[in-house]
């Protein structure tokens, strides 16, 4: 069978093996587009869902440090900038191979078919992270991360050191020819480089035709120390060195101005949105409504280790609540619903991301990731006691479910759970 592609009938069965979405509807569409595209029933598996499951796209996770993950759970007695000291540094640093491997095995398992990840500073475990996602068949961006200052002087490099091994970096992805996986230009922030290195990285990125990634606005002690340093607004910052584009993606935003998110719009720039983290590290509520109102594209980010799991499903739950815990102070203020924290995971986490045209919800065309829910899966935490429609089932799992009710995930249609 040529051209791999897949045939799915929501609610009704999903045909595997194959990459893209062929045909949405009823049986009878499968039929036809399955004649059209000459697949013969041997070449696919057909399965047909149970009442308590549901066919989802793959969750996206906008941003997570993979290095990091030892840490969830650990630390939040201490805000950004000396947990960064604390914690963050020290485990980055001495990472083991065998962990970083796990992470992007971990995070497919949470239902994580999309993944952009910031690597560490160095090649090395950056590039371990490439291959456990290639191994896994993780869809992903990953970052080495550029960092020469504020951190400890056996865990920064010289700005020519960052920019070879970022190079260096970038090709070697981009030799293994993964269709899934591509390297990401990662200034850690811009308390940890200068702005000729961030303009160089934003030319490299031109260059390349890259995805960008960063912090900005998180919390209000590095607030002041940008303001310190640059003497101008944090967004200000990285766009002086080219790095806010259609495919930068900018993590938290919490603090941002008005001016700012219309610099951000302008440039058609995307928030990660990290509630979990932004809760964990006390470092504020992020006003996603009001990024969406001033036309800002907004995904979802676990922040690992910052947020405490490595599950979007935990994050919708999070942004759910930081949604409620902002209309507690703010008269008439609609807080998200189950469906709007389920964009931000999915199609919205695509278009921040810019991989909209292929991933984010079941469109013909567009490539297969997709998690197959069951509500009822043995082991589940959930006490399965109620009839419900798919999209009660939907808001069980968002409110409820974990893990354990992720029976199945597909990435580009090829099943890697
Ligand atoms: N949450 C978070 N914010 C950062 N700002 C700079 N580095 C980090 C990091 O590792 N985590
Ligand atoms: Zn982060």
């Amino acid at each position: 069978m040529r051209g791999l592609k897949i045939i799915m009938v929501p609610h009704i069965g999903v045909h595997t093996g194959i990459e893209e979405i062929l045909a949405i509807g009823q049986a009878t569409h499968l039929e036809q587009a399955k004649n059209i595209n000459q697949i013969s029933n041997d070449d696919v598996e057909n399965i047909v869902l149970t009442k308590t499951q549901i066919l989802i796209p793959g969750l996206i996770d906008t941003h997570i440090h993979a290095p990091q993950y030892p840490n969830c759970g650990l630390g939040y007695d201490k805000p950004l900038l000396e947990w960064l000291d604390h914690y963050t540094y020290k485990l980055e640093k001495k990472i083991p191979r065998s962990r970083t491997i796990q992470e992007s095995r971990k995070t497919l398992d949470h239902g994580t078919t999309t993944s952009c990840y910031f690597g560490s500073l160095f090649y090395d475990s950056s590039m371990i992270l490439v291959d456990a996602a290639i191994k896994h068949g993780q869809r992903a961006l990953i970052g080495k991360i550029n960092m020469t200052t504020l951190a400890p002087d056996d865990y920064v490099e010289t700005p020519e050191e960052s920019l070879s091994c970022t190079k260096k970096f970038i090709e070697d992805v981009q030799a293994k020819q993964n269709k899934l996986v591509q390297p990401i230009i990662t200034p850690r922030f811009a308390l940890s480089l200068d702005m000729d290195l961030m303009a160089e990285l934003g030319q490299l990125a031109k260059q390349h035709g890259l995805h960008i990634q960063t912090h900005i606005a998180e919390n209000v002690d590095e607030l002041k120390m940008v303001e310190e340093k640059y003497r101008m607004p944090y967004a200000t910052v990285y766009d002086k060195a080219n790095l806010l584009t259609p495919k930068t993606v900018l993590a938290h935003g919490i603090y941002l101005t008005d001016d700012e998110v219309n610099l951000i719009v302008k440039r058609g720039t995307s928030i990660a949105h990290c509630p979990d983290s932004n809760t964990c590290l006390k470092s504020g509520l992020c006003d996603v409504r009001r990024l969406q109102a001033a036309g800002v594209k907004v995904g979802l980010g676990t922040d690992v280790a910052g947020g405490s799991s490595p599950s979007i499903v935990r994050t919708m739950k999070a942004a759910l609540d930081t949604s409620v815990h902002i209309s507690f102070r703010e008269k008439n203020y609609q807080p998200l619903d189950y469906t709007d924290v389920f964009y931000l995971a999915t199609l919205g986490g695509a278009e921040a991301l810019a991989l909209e045209e292929e991933i984010g919800n079941f469109a013909i065309g567009k490539d297969f990731d997709a998690l197959i829910v069951d509500m009822d899966a043995e082991g589940s935490s959930v006490d399965f006691l109620l009839h419900c429609s798919p999209r009660e089932l939907l808001q069980k799992f968002i409110y409820y479910g974990d893990d354990k009710n992720i029976k199945s995930v597909f990435v580009a249609g090829k099943s890697v759970k």
